[in-house]
């Protein structure tokens, strides 16, 4: 029986673009790739099991071994410091982490506060500028926090920059940016290291 590779697939808007990718590599993925409630999608043709996870989970699936390999942004790679090699950068889902408030508003002296669903990336950003902040987790809808007064600042993605400019937000500091990568789990490496070989190759050849 040949190998099988497992591949966590993030759900979401990375997914159609890192599918779209895979298929311009030459691999043959059936139509319910495109439109099902599945989370495991087998390709036996290919060789492949598709797990398909929450974004900010492919790393976990990833790092425990459960996964072969995986899509992930660099913004949660530079969030979770997951142990797995980082191995291609697929230059897809590109967009960068920023410094964002409201425009002309100066961060408060006493207890200034960043709203942020990367509280690990805020902080080392701020302690690197010297600047003692308090961070705010948060989930999503990140631009809410300095309209409502929750925080002074937010550190969030920018892409477009469409949904600050909806909400009367400026960008203030560009931290990083972000694409998504190809993950890989180091034991797989040392296990499957030819069926990752032939992916990452094959991908790179149309990147
Ligand atoms: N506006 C954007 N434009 C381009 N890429 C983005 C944008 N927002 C996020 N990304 C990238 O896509 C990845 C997944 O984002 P997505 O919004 O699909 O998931 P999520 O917000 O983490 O999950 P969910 O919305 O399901 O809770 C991010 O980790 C980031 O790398
Ligand atoms: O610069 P833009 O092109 O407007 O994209 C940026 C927005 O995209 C992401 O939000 P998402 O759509 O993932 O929603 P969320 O607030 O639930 O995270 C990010 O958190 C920004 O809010």
């Amino acid at each position: 029986m040949r190998e099988v590779l497992t591949i966590a697939m993030p759900k979401g808007r990375i997914f159609e673009e890192a599918a779209e990718l895979l298929r311009k590599a030459g691999y043959l993925l059936p139509p319910e790739f495109d439109d099902s409630r599945k989370l495991i999608i087998d390709v036996p043709e290919e060789s492949f099991r598709f797990i398909l996870a929450k974004p900010m989970d492919v790393t976990t699936y990833v790092e425990h071994g459960v996964a072969d390999i995986g899509i992930a942004g660099k913004d949660v790679m530079l969030e979770e410091e997951r142990d797995v090699y980082e191995v291609l950068d697929l230059k897809i889902s590109a967009c960068h982490l920023a410094v964002a408030g409201l425009p002309g508003t100066k961060m408060s002296d006493i207890a200034p506060k960043v709203a942020t669903k990367y509280p690990n990336v805020a902080s080392s950003y701020f302690r690197e500028q010297g600047q003692q902040v308090e961070i705010i987790k948060l989930n999503g809808s990140i631009e809410l926090a300095p309209m409502i007064g929750l925080a002074d600042r937010i550190v969030d993605i920018v892409s477009t920059g469409r949904t600050l400019e909806e909400n009367g937000l400026v960008q203030l500091e560009h931290i990083v940016d972000i694409t998504s990568r190809l993950i890989v789990n180091p034991v797989s490496y040392r296990l499957k290291d030819k069926m990752i070989d032939e992916l990452v190759e094959r991908l790179s050849e149309i990147i």
